[in-house]
């Protein structure tokens, strides 16, 4: 089994011959992952391979009680096992390291991968299949969160966003705008900066729990892969 322990989110999947089974990916949040123990024991699997770019005390928790379930646990770090892509530096996300690694065996040719879940983060690797570096951002759920703690009378439940370049002229719908512009705008930018900083075009990948909202938000048209930290976990398994 191979685990994405997220800030928010947890993401799972069993693997089959060592690529991810999709009909067995499940998710939960990161604070109740009774869920993720549910798939556990309904499995054989006794072995389970984690990224865990999260909370430390979501880490234990959920690894000790993983273990107790029986299944033998390893948790991976950035850049400890050789995978075509190498981290640009030491202290970088292993959910974004191991994110990079599917795209870059589809083909070599210059891409980012834009991860939209807790943070958005994006980056770049290079047509040499150097990872040259990338943006950190907050998510859109993160960036309310900040704005409603101080200015708790705009917290109110959300509407359809509709057309984001629409001038909105009610809070709620100027909320849900925002947010998107917000993410949207800054993806955009970073991406014309990443193509000048390869000198090159670069494809675009999206993934995380926002990419599907984002997607038709975005200048030009991305591939959108839910699962991308899990395909890289997957690969990991298979690497020295
Ligand atoms: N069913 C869902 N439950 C929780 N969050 C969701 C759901 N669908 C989409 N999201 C969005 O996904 C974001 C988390 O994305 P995810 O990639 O799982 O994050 P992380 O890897 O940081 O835990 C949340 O901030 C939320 O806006
Ligand atoms: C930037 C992140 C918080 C993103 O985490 P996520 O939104 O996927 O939960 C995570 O990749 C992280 O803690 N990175 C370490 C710092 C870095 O990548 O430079």
């Amino acid at each position: 089994m191979v685990i994405d322990i997220g800030h928010s989110r947890l993401k799972w999947a069993r693997l089959v011959d060592g690529a991810l089974d999709a009909t067995s990916v499940g998710r939960a949040s990161t604070d109740e992952a009774d869920a993720l123990y549910a798939a556990l024991e309904r499995s054989d699997c006794r072995r389970a391979l984690i990224s865990g770019q999260s909370r430390i005390d979501s880490v234990t928790r959920i690894t000790d009680r993983l273990r107790q379930l029986g299944a033998q646990v390893d948790i991976i770090a950035t850049g400890d096992r050789t995978l075509p892509v190498a981290p640009a530096y030491k202290s970088l996300g292993c959910d974004r390291w191991l994110a990079l690694q599917k795209p870059w065996m589809e083909g070599p040719a210059p891409f980012v991968v834009v991860d939209c879940g807790t943070a958005i983060t994006v980056d770049l690797v290079d047509g040499e299949g150097r990872h040259r570096g990338g943006w950190i951002m907050p998510g859109i759920h993160t960036a309310r969160g900040g704005l409603f703690a101080r200015a708790p009378g705009l917290n109110r439940p959300l509407p359809e966003a509709g057309d984001i370049d629409r001038p909105a002229r009610d809070t709620g719908t100027a909320l849900a705008r925002g947010g998107l512009m917000l993410a949207a705008g800054g993806i955009d930018r970073v991406v014309r900066a990443a193509e000048r900083a390869a000198g090159d075009q670069v494809s675009l990948w999206l993934t995380g729990g926002n990419a599907a909202e984002l997607a038709s938000h975005l200048e030009r048209a991305a591939r959108h892969e839910q699962h991308l930290v899990l395909h890289g976990l997957a690969m990991a398994t298979q690497a020295k």
